[in-house]
């Protein structure tokens, strides 16, 4: 029973009716007994009816009052009599119950239950032999005392949950009177309580996902009394742990004392306790962490701990992950910008900020257009995002613009981050400045086509120039010229001054041409003292003959450089457009051609291009491929030039000169196919046949017992200038067993004086191989007389230009005179050359020179007649000894006729 106070009111009652029951049956038994007691029994019958109508007054009064007390409860009150049926309900039945005000009284509980109960109930029930009005009434019957939750339909038509507590009813005698129910509404505990078990099992589920357990420990025992298996599963333990040594004996060694020691600091301070630390099993792995813990105390002491433990090692690999990326963006020396999905930049990187210089700050929020440069037009940004929606990634290059309002080049990789949904979210750049390659490309770009001394165009970059200006020039129908220069005697300066006098000069050479011409024509250096003008919008040759001699005209002011007053001449040689070639290298060829034609015809002057050289460049080339051949079938041979002593008319020697009999054209002389063996070194191999050859027959004669006698021959500066040559040499005297002082070389004095140093180790090894040297065409060149005096030369032979003039040509005579004099001091031999008259003879003779040769003598002659004019001189009375002449092998000396008579 719900109402104490109700149940005990309605005890109080049965227990008055019953006593006033027990009152009127002794009423009965008075009555019975005899009416003698008639009156007193009617008195008492009087008093009883009294008695009884104060009790039912006082019934009613009762009846209201539980009334008033049934109505006073929270809960639904319901009276059942003994067979189920409601004989009373509280107001608050009729408030909460679809039942309307006197509907109720006689009907059964069971009528407001649900179809699904009521059958329930009556599953429960079983059938007893009487008809029953109610099941619920009957298991309440049953039970004696009944608690039970059912559902019955409210007032809005909807079931709500009840509490029912229902107590059987009995009178005095113990007979079922029915029953006393109380339903209470909890419904809205109901509700409380399910979202409590929603918001548990939410949290037992959170926790499992969280991998967070529970534990508490007694800090008295240290024993633990709540270790959770989430935890059993954390620790993979089968088994919860016992204490907590036992969990720090879980604990990394390394993390033991700071986790003991971070657990005491939080119990001593009452403070709440967080500490991460790693787990290490058995097998090595290692697990993460987090250990939280709040304290309770009694009386100020600290008596348990309780707390949660959570695995943390994904999130620790994650953070470490993170950590790493960041690292990652914020080192990386690529710029990188991530953007959202509308380019709103989110964030950027150190090395963004660095290559562009905006700060984050500054840039976050902003749409990346602020990095726009003009460098590109819309159609770039066009196919950029066609690009990066179709595929999802560009690259590229792009010039972006820094803050400081420049711009720079990079190398960008542009991705777009998709969601689940395939959606893009966000951009990622990644770049680098490509500043540096740009410079680094410009500078090999300018070492390709520049020329690093004078920063002109160089070669190539002239053609290119050069193939362009036609192409126009062919287009518009315009005419061009190209003019190509040749510094003369630059070489000397460098030779004689120094490569640093020389490259200034070329320097100046290079300011000088520019100014002289317009910003249109082109000017380059090809190389050495070799410049090329490409002059456009030539309409008449005039026009390049006026360019020409502007050029000429402002080299021709001197120089001054380094303390020297420099003075050059140019040569200049003009090829036209079109009438001289129509393609670049055509045009350069021609100029070329006719620059050759001004220096060989004088120097310091221009020339236009004739096809008369063209003949003559293809003759060059003709012959210089026949004597390439020449020289494997055999069609050279030497001639042999007397060489006499003057004082005696003794021979001395010979000079062994090269011939060529070309097959079809006959014999070609060695003015034309020295030159062009020199120009295309062909001078190398043709040098070494004619020592060889000269060798071998010196031995022959000497073998013959025809000699002594020396065997001049010529060598070119370029022989002279191979590591090997002195080698070369050694090994021909052996191979023909000519003894080294039968062999004298002969090496120009314009070679010796360009190369001084060179020139001067070389002759010094072949002097050591005891060989005579001797100076050629001495006084064409410019000897520096110091110089001199160090080679260790024998002999000088005077030019063969000197000589023809004599005996009246008067600076002729001076010169000779001087050559022989200084030929003399420095204790050398003096040979004239060219000598072709007595009266030459007679003069060089008389002017104290020691030897002669040419035409007055003999003609260079075959072997053959060389032979006779050896065996003849053989024969012929000797004159005195000469210091310069070859060995004999023997001791006796043969004399030539003192006579200057011609062979
Ligand atoms: N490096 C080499 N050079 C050689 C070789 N063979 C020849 N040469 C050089 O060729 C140039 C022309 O030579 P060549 O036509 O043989 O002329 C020589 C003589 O014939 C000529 N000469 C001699 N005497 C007279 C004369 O009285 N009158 C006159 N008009 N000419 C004369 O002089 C040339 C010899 O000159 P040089 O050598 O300077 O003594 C010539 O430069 C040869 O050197 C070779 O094998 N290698």
């Amino acid at each position: 029973m719900a109402d104490p106070a109700l149940h005990e009111e309605l005890e109080r009652l049965r227990v008055e009716v019953e006593a006033l029951r027990l009152a009127n049956a002794a009423i009965q038994d008075q009555m019975s007994a005899g009416a003698a007691g008639a009156d007193a029994l009617l008195r008492a019958v009087e008093r009883q009816a009294e008695d009884l109508r104060a009790a039912n007054l006082r019934q009613s009064g009762q009846a209201a009052f539980t009334r008033r007390v049934m109505d006073t409860s929270g809960a639904l009150m319901i009276v059942l009599d003994a067979e189920g049926r409601i004989l009373q309900v509280n107001r608050r039945f009729h408030d909460e119950l679809a039942a309307a005000e006197g509907e109720v009284a006689g009907r059964a509980l069971d009528d407001w239950l649900p179809p699904d109960e009521r059958a329930a109930l009556e599953r429960r029930l079983i059938k007893p032999p009487w008809t029953v009005y109610s099941h619920l009434f009957e298991l309440m019957r049953v039970a004696g005392a009944y608690e039970a939750e059912h559902h019955l339909l409210g007032a809005d038509g909807a079931y709500r949950d009840y509490w029912i507590e229902a107590s059987p009813q009995t009178d005095p005698q113990g007979k079922e009177e029915g029953a006393v129910v109380c339903a209470t509404d909890i419904t809205a505990l109901n509700l409380q309580r399910d979202a409590l078990e929603v918001r548990e099992r939410h949290l037992r589920e959170a926790q499992r996902i969280a991998q967070i357990g529970r534990w508490e420990l007694d800090l008295a025992t240290n024993r633990i009394l709540d270790w959770s298996d989430e935890l059993r599963k954390t620790c993979e333990l089968s088994h919860p742990l016992a204490s907590g040594r036992d969990f720090v004996a879980l604990a990394h060694p390394d993390d033991r004392d700071e986790l003991v020691r971070a657990f005491r600091a939080a119990v001593k301070a009452r403070a709440p306790f967080a500490h991460a630390c790693r787990l290490r099993f058995g097998d090595g792995r290692i697990k993460w962490i987090d250990l939280r813990g709040v304290m309770h105390a009694h009386a100020g002491r600290v008596l348990r701990v309780s707390g949660t433990m959570q695995d943390i090692t994904a999130r620790r690999q994650a953070d470490e992950e993170i950590s790493l990326a960041a690292r990652v963006f914020d080192n990386s020396l690529n710029g990188v910008v991530i953007t959202d999905a509308k380019t709103r930049i989110l964030r950027i990187n150190r090395a963004f900020t660095r290559i562009l210089g905006y700060q984050h700050e500054e840039l976050v929020g902003k749409t990346t257009a602020v990095l726009k440069s003009d460098r590109h037009d819309a159609t770039f940004y066009r196919a950029l995002w066609r690009e990066l929606k179709n595929a999802g990634e560009w690259q590229g290059e792009i010039w972006d613009r820094r803050k400081d309002g420049g711009v720079t080049p990079l190398w960008q990789s542009i991705s777009a981050v998709r969601d689940s949904r395939g959606d893009v979210i966000n951009y990622i750049g990644v770049f680098y400045d490509l500043s540096d390659q740009k410079r680094a490309a410009a500078h090999i770009h300018h070492l390709a086509y520049y020329d690093a001394l004078t920063d002109l165009p160089n070669r190539q970059s002239f053609n290119d120039s050069c193939e362009q200006a036609l192409k126009l020039a062919r287009r518009d129908r315009t005419n061009l010229a190209v003019l190509f220069l040749d510094l003369d005697r630059f070489k000397y300066v460098n030779d004689t001054l120094g490569h640093p006098v020389g490259d200034e000069l070329l320097r100046g050479v290079a300011r000088r041409i520019k100014r002289a011409l317009r910003q249109s024509d082109i000017i380059a250096r090809l190389g050495g003292d070799e410049f090329i003008v490409l002059a456009q919008g030539v309409a008449h040759p005039d026009a390049a003959a006026r360019i020409a001699e502007k050029i000429i005209h402002t080299l021709a002011k001197p120089f001054s450089i380094d303390g020297h007053r420099l003075e050059i001449r140019v040569s200049v040689g003009i090829s036209c457009f079109p009438h001289d070639g129509a393609d670049a290298a055509t045009l350069i060829k021609n100029a070329d051609l006719a620059l050759y034609k001004a220096k060989e015809e004088g120097r310091d002057q221009f020339r236009f291009f004739e096809a008369s050289l063209m003949a003559k460049a293809r003759e060059k080339l003709f012959l210089e491929a026949e004597l390439r051949a020449a020289l494997e079938r055999g069609e050279l041979f030497l001639h042999y030039q007397p060489q006499f002593s003057l004082a005696d008319g003794r021979l001395v020697g010979s000079e062994a000169l090269a011939r060529w009999r070309h097959a079809e054209r006959g014999m070609i002389p060695p003015d034309k196919f020295i030159a062009i063996a020199e120009e295309c070194g062909l001078i190398v191999p043709l040098g070494e046949w004619a020592l060889r050859a000269a060798c071998r027959q010196g031995e022959e004669w000497r073998r013959a017992g025809l000699g002594p006698h020396r065997i001049a021959v010529n060598m070119s500066g370029l022989q002279l200038e191979r590591a090997d040559f002195v080698a070369t040499v050694a090994r021909i005297l052996a191979e023909t067993g000519l003894p080294p002082d039968w062999l004298e070389l002969e090496v120009t004095e314009t070679y010796v004086m360009r190369q001084p140093e060179k020139s001067a180790r070389a002759l010094e090894g072949l002097r050591a191989l005891g060989i005579a040297l001797s100076i050629d065409d001495f006084g064409a060149g410019q000897s520096s007389l110091a110089y001199l005096k160090r080679l260790p030369v024998q002999s000088l032979k005077i030019d063969r230009s000197f000589i023809t003039d004599l005996p009246f040509g008067e600076n002729e005579a001076a010169i000779t005179r001087a050559i022989i004099a200084l030929g003399h001091s420095l204790h050398l031999k003096v040979l004239a050359e060219g000598v072709e008259t007595p009266a030459q003879a007679d003069f060089l003779r008389g002017l104290g020179c020691d030897q002669a040769q040419g035409y007055f003598y003999s003609r260079p002659v075959d072997v053959e007649n060389m032979q006779k004019i050896l065996r003849h001189m053989d024969a012929a009375p000797g004159a005195g000894s000469d210091q310069t002449e070859p060995s004999r092998g023997n001791d006796d000396r043969r004399r030539a006729p003192r006579s200057s008579a011609p062979c």
